[in-house]
């Protein structure tokens, strides 16, 4: 039997029990132990009064890193948008852990190009939450950004104008940005579309970091090798979990090929 939680598992009063359970660790889900991370309990949510997610629930685990994948459309964005407050619930609950605000890493394109800031001033805005009205750095804040330009391979790129970076230089400000926040949940959204071999090991090995020190540590991203390095994963498809699990449980042939309608193909 698989330990992957499906669909039809979550609909059971099983499900119901694991995700109100003081053991996330336990069970049939096989969701890494730990601090209770995300949850997500029959959340429906879209844009315009039209839901994309359909009673969506989901367990995203702390000190973890979790890979969300699904076809184009399946709501992969708008599950990590309801997580950080960006879009609205119209119906479940989303319970998150207590420190804070999620902090969210959008795609490097979904950015303004022309906005006249340096790469230090992008990742020191990740600061800007901890430090109140004014703003005022102090000399640990200025560390933690020193630190995650390092991480991030960019400390060279620190005085540079945003708008002269490149794509994939652009995306590791922006992700510098997420980890100085200091979040217990970071959520990046396709953190390594388009990018090059050394910028999507950087990213990989910084969320890889942020789970280690607690975090739960998502990821969207539509490279199943990458999905495949998780330590949970959620497949989307048409807003609704088709299953969530260890990587290895969750994208097999089978159930790859049904999420992406590949099976019409083969003659399944
Ligand atoms: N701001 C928005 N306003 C209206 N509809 C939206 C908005 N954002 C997304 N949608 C719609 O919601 C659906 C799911 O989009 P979403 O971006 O969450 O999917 P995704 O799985 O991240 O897709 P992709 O892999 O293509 O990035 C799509 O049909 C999309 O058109």
């Amino acid at each position: 039997m698989t330990q992957a939680r499906t669909q039809a598992a979550q609909e059971t009063g099983d499900a119901a029990d694991e995700r109100t359970g003081s053991s996330p660790g336990a069970g049939p889900t096989a969701v890494p132990s730990g601090p209770a991370g995300v949850m997500l309990d029959d959340v429906s949510a879209g844009y315009d009064g039209a839901d994309v997610l359909q009673n969506v629930s989901a367990l995203i685990p702390r000190g973890a890193v979790t890979a969300i994948v699904g076809p184009n459309g399946a709501g992969k964005s708008t599950m990590i948008g309801v997580i950080a407050g960006v879009v609205r619930t119209t119906s479940g609950r989303v319970t998150l852990p207590p420190k804070g605000r999620p902090a969210l890493v959008v795609q490097h394109s979904g950015v303004p190009d022309q906005l006249p800031i340096t790469v230090r001033e992008v990742v020191r805005m990740g600061r800007w939450a901890h430090r109140g009205p004014w703003r005022r750095l102090r000399r640990d804040d200025h560390r933690l950004v020193d630190d995650a330009l390092d991480r991030l391979g960019i400390a060279d790129l620190a005085r540079r104008r945003l708008s002269s970076l490149s794509g994939g230089q652009r995306q590791r400000a922006l992700v510098a940005q997420g980890l100085v926040q200091h979040s217990a949940v970071l959520l990046l959204d396709e953190p390594t579309a388009g990018l090059d071999v050394a910028a999507r090991d950087a990213i990989a090995a910084a969320l890889r970091r942020s789970a280690d020190d607690g975090t739960a540590a998502v990821h969207v991203t539509h490279d199943l090798a990458d999905a495949d390095r998780a330590d949970h994963c959620v497949l989307l498809s048409g807003g609704r979990v088709v299953a969530e699990g260890r990587p290895e449980e969750v994208l097999t042939h089978d159930t790859v090929d049904h999420a992406w309608g590949l099976d019409r193909y083969r003659g399944r």
